[in-house]
């Protein structure tokens, strides 16, 4: 089971809060059938379940914090296990939030062949994070919350960027512009990944 994940291809999704990953991902779908597996969306799912664990994991998510590592990397793999069949390949998006992360996913799981590193101003996410607040019923979505995330991720999440940098395999695309343009450059990035 692990063996069929580590021959698929695997990219990290990583950018600030309300950079666009979500919506660069949901094209990735749409154009190259890969798999998008956010980490927020299934600590989400976990919360809604109104399990023990999701209790737990919903005062962590409102205080703008990381959830435990182990925590979401079993997520992670689980999701991954169950679609390993049918998958091109997958998209890994808000993960890892830290280098410790990382190490771990590359440990238990493979190795990424990309990092896509979806980059805007600060100003800017924050005011996506606004205005997707007014609709999104996500609790973290307020301006206190934003700015706590926001620092911790110039904090843990940055470093990230320049671990893999190391490793020659990032491709950073400028999520300024409109949706379509950024995914242009998504594209290319995907594009000219080796088969
Ligand atoms: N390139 C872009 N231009 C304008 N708005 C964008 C954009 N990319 C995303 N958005 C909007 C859609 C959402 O309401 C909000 C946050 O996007 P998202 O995809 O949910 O971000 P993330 O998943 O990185 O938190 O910003
Ligand atoms: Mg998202």
């Amino acid at each position: 089971m692990a063996d069929k994940i580590k021959d698929a291809k695997i990219i990290f999704v990583v950018g600030g809060p309300g950079s666009g990953k979500g919506t660069q991902c949901e094209r990735i779908v749409a154009k190259y059938g890969y798999t998008h597996l956010s980490s927020g969306d299934l600590l989400r799912a976990e919360v809604a379940s109104g399990s023990d664990r999701g209790k737990q994991l919903q005062a962590i998510m409102q205080k703008g914090e990381l959830v435990p590592l182990d925590t979401v990397l079993d997520m992670i793999k689980d999701a991954m296990i169950a679609k390993a069949d049918v998958s091109k390949g997958f998209l890994i998006d808000g993960y890892p939030r830290e280098v410790k992360q990382g190490e771990e996913f590359e440990k238990k799981i493979g190795k990424p062949c990309l990092l896509l590193y979806v980059d805007a101003k600060s100003e800017t996410m924050i005011k996506r994070l606004l205005k997707r607040g007014e609709t999104s019923g996500r609790s973290d979505d307020n301006e206190e919350t934003i700015k706590k995330r926001l620092d911790l991720y110039y904090k843990a999440t940055e470093p990230v960027i320049a671990f893999y940098e190391s490793r020659g395999i990032v491709k950073k695309v400028d999520s300024e512009l409109p949706v379509d343009e950024v995914f242009v450059q998504v594209s290319q990035a995907i594009d000219s990944l080796k088969p």
